[in-house]
């Protein structure tokens, strides 16, 4: 595995700073020369807990952002497979826990390590910024400025270990959550670059839930009994068959070990009570995940994974709060022209793609809210089940943390350069309570509705209470207000009820689809406006 220092600066460029803090520090001697160009279910499994005052950070807290760049290391991709005549599909991940299967494969398809040098389009500057620089083709043809990102948490370099990761990123997560605040740690990043390797690593690099795992179950080990706290694990991920609409996978195996407890309900939880105990659940969790052979990674997640670790409190604790720690291996978004998807794969690429559109929307709505708080939050959140899952963090009132993962190749420019200059601007959230009290108690009927999406399906609209509307079931606009509980179900008297809520549920949709619109003619308005004054400037220019 080769380690980057630093690209060679690319000729003809100059560096444009991006990001905040925009500090007058002097453009790094390696920068590149100026010239003069210039979004069930845990639901009991448990329902998340509601915010409380321990979950709610100080106003002033950022979200912190940390990027990592992946090492150079060429792997065999599904075109190259293809020519070997080769299997394009496999379910189990070969990543952390150990497959014994996938790892042969995985010491088989590692090819020697490409030369790295002009190669490179990504630099650390220092531990909180980096330099990207285009390849000469996109500089001489399109112009494009190599920039300076800054102002991340931390960058990690592509030769940092797990342990480092761990420690600066995810080991305060551990600790406020050991001390009962809730926390999350989401995994972004384009396809391949390495998000499943730092959440869950390999058996000799542990990834980062099994070193907090580890980290968890080591510091409750010789507490006081009195205060006892127990664990719940649970591990789901949230995916599209064929572009069908999302649907929910418990990953957890459905015979649990006898000295588990588990629950019923469509996604376990399931007590943990060490850390090995733990992470063979993972193991066995991560063998269902669903991943597929793409160009860009051999063994690509087709699916938005989340864990949760469930922290309850003993009775005799003084602080009776329970905590969840969430982490989420998002898909990797991809470029349809670089993954060579068709079909079914083509399908869950744009699912992939779309979740990750919809996380950053929610995200920007979050900031554009807060640097202007007359400005209502868009709740983009409702347009995927995992922002709808997330719906707390995203909307700024628990702590997260964003891992953002790039490849540092040449290839991987347009990838790397659009990632950071989407969520780069991330870090100027702010975690504060931006929603009116009756939030909690909202949030938290949209999250067991959302436990029950899978069970929307099966009922009749007869059977549906007086109180609760219907959801329309389209692939990416899920219902949030009450579902029925099943013994509510059976009650024929509720039809007329069921459908005059309907018609207001669709006069609240006409209205949506009129703003909408509304927007969309003032955009092109905008944009028509902008064609006449250049037609105006060019017709003056001829004259
Ligand atoms: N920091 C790293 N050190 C060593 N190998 C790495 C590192 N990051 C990623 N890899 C390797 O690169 C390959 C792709 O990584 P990984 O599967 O984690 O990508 P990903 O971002 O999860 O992709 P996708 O979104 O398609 O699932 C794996 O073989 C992984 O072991």
């Amino acid at each position: 595995m080769d380690s980057i220092t630093s690209p060679p600066p690319c000729p003809n460029t100059v560096s444009v700073r991006r990001n905040p803090p925009r500090r007058g520090r002097p453009t790094p001697m390696k920068a590149p020369i100026p010239s003069q160009l210039e979004e069930l279910l845990p639901t009991t499994i448990s329902d998340p807990p509601l915010p409380t005052v321990a979950d709610q950070a100080p106003p002033s807290e950022s979200l912190k952002v940390f990027l990592r760049i992946k090492p150079i290391v060429r792997t065999i991709t599904a075109a190259a497979c293809k020519q070997l005549g080769e299997a394009t599909r496999s379910r189990a991940k070969n990543a952390w826990p150990q497959n014994p299967t996938a790892k042969k494969n995985s010491t088989k398809e590692k090819q020697p390590a490409k030369k790295i040098g002009s190669e490179i389009c990504i630099s650390v500057t220092d531990s909180h910024s980096v330099t990207i620089s285009p390849p000469p083709l996109l500089v001489d043809s399109k112009k494009i400025k190599s920039e300076v990102y800054e102002g991340f948490s931390h960058v990690f370099a592509p030769d940092s270990l797990q342990n480092e990761v761990y420690e600066k990123m995810v080991k305060p997560i551990v600790d406020d959550f050991l001390e009962g605040r809730s926390g999350m740690l989401a995994a972004l990043g384009p396809s391949g670059s390495g998000k499943t390797h730092t959440v869950f690593g390999t058996p000799r690099e542990r990834g980062m839930v099994p070193l907090a795992l580890q980290h968890i179950f080591k510091q409750s080990k010789g507490r006081d009994c009195k205060f006892s706290r127990s664990f719940y694990l649970s591990i789901f991920e949230i995916y599209s068959e064929r572009g069908k609409g999302e649907k929910i996978c418990d990953l957890i195996p459905e015979r649990v070990d006898s000295g588990l407890q588990s629950s019923s309900k469509r996604v376990q939880e399931v007590m943990v009570s060490n850390a090995p105990e733990a992470e063979s659940l993972i193991a066995c969790a991560m063998l269902k995940r669903a991943t597929s052979m793409t160009n860009t990674n051999s063994q690509s997640s087709r699916s938005q994974c989340i864990i949760n670790l469930h922290m309850k409190r003993g009775e005799g604790s003084n602080q009776p709060d329970d905590a969840v720690l969430t982490v989420v291996d998002l898909a990797g978004a991809e470029r349809e022209k670089r993954t060579g998807n068709q079909g079914a794969k083509l399908l869950e690429s744009n699912f992939i793609n779309n979740t990750s559109m919809v996380f950053g929307l929610c995200l920007r709505a979050l900031l554009e809210h807060q640097k202007n708080p007359k400005k209502p939050l868009q709740k983009h959140f409702q347009n995927s089940l995992l922002t709808k899952y997330l719906r707390e963090y995203l909307e700024g009132k628990k702590r997260m943390s964003l891992i953002l993962t790039v490849k540092p190749g040449e290839d991987d420019y347009l990838d790397t350069a659009c990632l950071l200059r989407q969520a780069s601007p991330y870090m100027k959230i702010k975690f504060n309570n931006i929603e009116d009290p009756s939030s909690s108690i909202c949030n938290k009927r949209s999250i067991q509705s959302f436990s029950r999406i899978g069970q929307q399906k099966r009922m009749k609209p007869s059977a549906i209470d007086a109180q609760v509307s219907i959801p329309k079931p389209t692939p990416y606009s899920f219902h949030l207000s009450f579902i029925p509980e099943a013994s509510t179900m059976d009650k024929p008297d509720s039809i007329r009820s069921s459908s005059v809520k309907l018609s207001s549920n669709e006069s609240l949709t006409r209205e949506r689809s009129h703003i909408i619109m509304q927007n969309f003619a003032k955009a092109i308005w905008r944009v028509l406006k902008q064609y006449k004054d250049k037609l105006l400037v060019s017709s003056i220019s001829f004259l």
